[in-house]
């Protein structure tokens, strides 16, 4: 009874067998994972503390930044990073068994990330075949398993061909070969994950605005502030601030735990030239 008390709950995007959920079983191998039907609804969870920890998409290799997941987190809730998953991502298109030996479909339905990695092998070989856009892929192969009497197929995971029952018509489709989707796990406190697997880097994820009097050369400004402390960016990129065209905030990932000195003093430095800073904590990351 203690240990059932004790067992966490995770929020991912679903249903069963998503990439997202794949990645919250490496986190979290022994927990309740609840499946929701949207990055938001998964983030909400969290921050009504309907479960203590979610796991969503971030970024992908190939496709780049998932917007909505940064938005949220930046418009609309303070929720921290305890750690982040990095996934090998394999793209298969698969049919209901009935349709096993038919090779043109009424349309071809996945998450629109998922489509897009195979952007080049569906044009070459399904180039008119309608692509519609599903809110996850195991969304979208269970469709496909609830539907046999239309001849549509979905792009997925190996594993959501086998928890719906498809039949794999085309393996490995993704354009490129490198294909890796980073997942962050959400809580409400800024802490880092327990979990002895991880690499040696630490890493902390922060939303800068920059001054509102958008004076010349504030970019500069905030780049020189990492620069000179050494403090590598892994990644930094803009995304609108939703006051006004031309108004952006930045999602910088610097490798450095968020405790440290030159941190500490990047953030004094990053006040004084008037920005605005949310820390998303610091954390470690699961390969
Ligand atoms: O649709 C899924 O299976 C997801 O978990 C979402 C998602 C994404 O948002 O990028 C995750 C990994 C893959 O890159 C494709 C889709």
């Amino acid at each position: 009874m203690a240990e059932q008390q004790t067992k966490k709950r995770i929020s991912f995007l679903g249903p069963d067998a998503s990439f997202t959920h794949l990645a919250a079983l490496k986190a979290f191998p022994d927990s309740e994972l609840i499946a929701y039907t949207t990055i938001p609804e998964c983030i909400e969870a969290v921050a009504e503390d309907k479960v203590d920890y979610a796991v969503v998409p971030l970024e992908n290799a190939l496709e780049g930044s998932v917007p909505l997941t940064i938005d949220y987190l930046f418009h609309e809730v303070q929720l921290y990073v305890t750690a982040e998953v990095l996934s090998p991502i394999e793209q298969h298109l698969m049919v209901h068994p009935d349709n096993a030996e038919s090779d043109a479909f009424e349309a071809i339905y996945s998450h629109p990330h998922a489509l897009a990695q195979c952007h080049k092998f569906l044009y070459y070989t399904y180039k008119n075949t309608p692509l519609e856009q599903y809110s996850s892929t195991s969304a979208a192969a269970k469709m496909v398993s609830e539907l046999p009497e239309r001849n549509i197929a979905a792009i997925g995971n190996e594993f959501s061909a086998e928890k719906y029952g498809l039949h794999i018509v085309h393996r490995e489709i993704h354009d490129f070969h490198f294909n890796h989707t980073r997942f962050f796990v959400l809580s409400k406190t800024n802490h880092q994950l327990e979990n002895p697997a991880h690499n040696e880097e630490v890493k902390t994820t922060l939303m800068i605005s920059p001054p509102k009097d958008d004076r010349s050369g504030v970019l500069h400004q905030v780049l020189s502030v990492f620069a000179w402390r050494q403090l590598n960016l892994s990644k930094i990129e803009s995304r609108p601030l939703k006051t006004g065209l031309g108004n952006y905030f930045f999602i910088a990932d610097v490798m450095d735990d968020e405790m440290s000195p030159m941190m500490q003093g990047a953030f004094m430095e990053l006040a004084a030239l008037g920005c605005t800073v949310k820390t998303l904590g610091s954390y470690y990351t699961y390969e």
